[in-house]
């Protein structure tokens, strides 16, 4: 899998074609051949491990280039081992990662990566996490301004704080009085957000109510990254976009008992002037039109009295009353520190050891014939499994396989 490639240099940073690489010498550095281009990820080992950069080499063009990455990139490593899976993702395996960060996936032509390479018209690949098992997916909680999203979203996290996280929206509207940068939301102004959406870091965003109200990727990893299901408030607009997007989520429309419960709530909370309440009211006879009957929503709770809508809301997020059982993935069990290489074969990666006593040491299998998710967000559906080394023979579950050292 490595073939020659001309000189690069970027930025003054100065690296030698892939194949004259000494792992040794210039620390771990793979590069992976998808179709035309050599995407070659990591770099020389600056003592404080690798970095994880991306560049790549395309073999019609004869150029090199640094793609636009997205999605949250993982923490340095000491070395790494790469595999192309199904043509359109390298897996990469981080050596001396902690077992819930040891497992990520470069997505190089996955459907999200070319949406966004059609969007920012440049080489695009994401970065995103793999988790073990299928995770819970994001919960979309939508709903007209006044329903009462953000106080049944407030009790949720409140009686399940390990088991929730926000995804902090970006904003142009100006912060109320307890609102805080980065907790409520991420107060920005409109020509900064313009430019993060054109550069693909937004899942969605809207206009909403007369300000820019968007998703960040980052929003939604930084939930997923951190072992909770992730809870995104937004409008029926966004719900919409979400759901057009490669992240699959559960999606919950919140109606008022009635209009003129929605304009009392929206009143009472005391938040908004009286021309900005007209607004939100005049906006919500098309919102809650839409979120009834569009079948753009999974559910639809009635948010009559609070209690019973939030006990509703609990029933269809499985939650029994005194659970709060946290929905961490890790990769628990595979030991990071010691593998040296990944052979691929009919979906099933064998992780191989540098080791010359086999005797004291497990072998295993990542099984990822069943992924799901990915950029924007988390891989899951990794499966991962011990073998004896004295049992199985790698031809045996693998077949000729082929094999890519780092
Ligand atoms: N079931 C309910 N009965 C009466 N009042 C309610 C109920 N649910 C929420 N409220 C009140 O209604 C007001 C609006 O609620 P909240 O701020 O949660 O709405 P929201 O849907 O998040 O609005 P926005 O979209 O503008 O952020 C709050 O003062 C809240 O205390
Ligand atoms: N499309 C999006 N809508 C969002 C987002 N964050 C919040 N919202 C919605 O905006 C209105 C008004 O919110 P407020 O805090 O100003 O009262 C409300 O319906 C929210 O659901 C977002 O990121 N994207």
């Amino acid at each position: 899998m490595r073939e020659e490639a001309p000189e690069f240099s970027h930025d003054g940073f100065h690296c030698v074609s892939p194949i004259e690489l000494d792992s040794k010498s210039l620390g771990c550095q793979t590069t992976t051949i998808v179709g035309e281009k050599i995407f070659v990820v990591g770099g020389p080992d600056d003592g404080e491990g690798s970095c994880l950069s991306v560049r790549v080499f395309d073999k019609s063009t004869g150029k090199w280039s640094v793609p636009t990455i997205l999605g949250t990139k993982p923490l340095p490593c000491k070395g790494h081992s790469a595999v192309l899976l199904n043509n359109d993702r390298i897996l990469i395996l981080k050596q001396d990662a902690l077992p819930d960060d040891c497992t990520w996936f470069l997505e190089v032509d996955s459907p999200f990566v070319r949406d966004q390479k059609k969007i920012l018209e440049t080489e695009v690949v994401a970065w995103s996490k793999g988790v073990k098992g299928d995770g819970l997916k994001p919960v979309v909680i939508s709903g007209p301004s006044g329903v009462g999203k953000g106080t049944l979203i407030s009790k949720l996290m409140n009686e399940f704080p390990h088991t929730f996280g926000f995804s902090v929206s970006h904003t142009t509207r100006a912060p109320r009085k307890k609102e805080k940068h980065g907790v409520h939301y991420h107060f920005t102004d409109q020509i900064t957000m313009e430019k993060d959406i054109r550069e693909g870091k937004f899942l969605e965003s809207a206009q909403v109510h007369g300000n820019l109200y968007g998703t960040s990727i980052e929003a939604v990893e930084a939930v997923t990254d951190s072992g909770k299901r992730c809870i995104l408030d937004i409008d029926v607009q966004g719900a919409r976009s979400v759901k057009a997007s490669l992240l699959d989520v559960m999606s919950i429309f919140i109606c008022p008992p009635s209009y003129e419960d929605l304009e009392k709530r929206l009143r009472a909370r005391g938040t908004e002037t009286e021309e900005q309440v007209q607004k939100r009211l005049r906006n919500a006879t098309a919102e809650l039109e839409q979120g009834k009957s569009s079948g753009l929503f999974d559910h639809i709770l009635v948010n009559d009295d609070l209690e019973t809508c939030y006990q509703n809301l609990k029933t269809i997020l499985g939650l029994n009353e005194s659970s709060d059982a946290s929905n961490q993935t890790s990769m628990e069990g595979v030991e990071c520190s010691t593998f040296q290489s990944l052979t691929e074969k009919n979906q099933k990666v064998l992780i191989h050891y540098n080791s010359n006593s086999l005797e004291s040491k497990t072998l295993f299998v990542l099984d990822v014939s069943s992924l799901k998710g990915g950029a924007p967000g988390r891989t899951r559906g990794l499966s991962v499994y011990a073998i004896n080394p004295f049992t199985y023979s790698t031809k045996g579950i693998l077949g000729n396989n082929k094999e890519i050292n780092c």
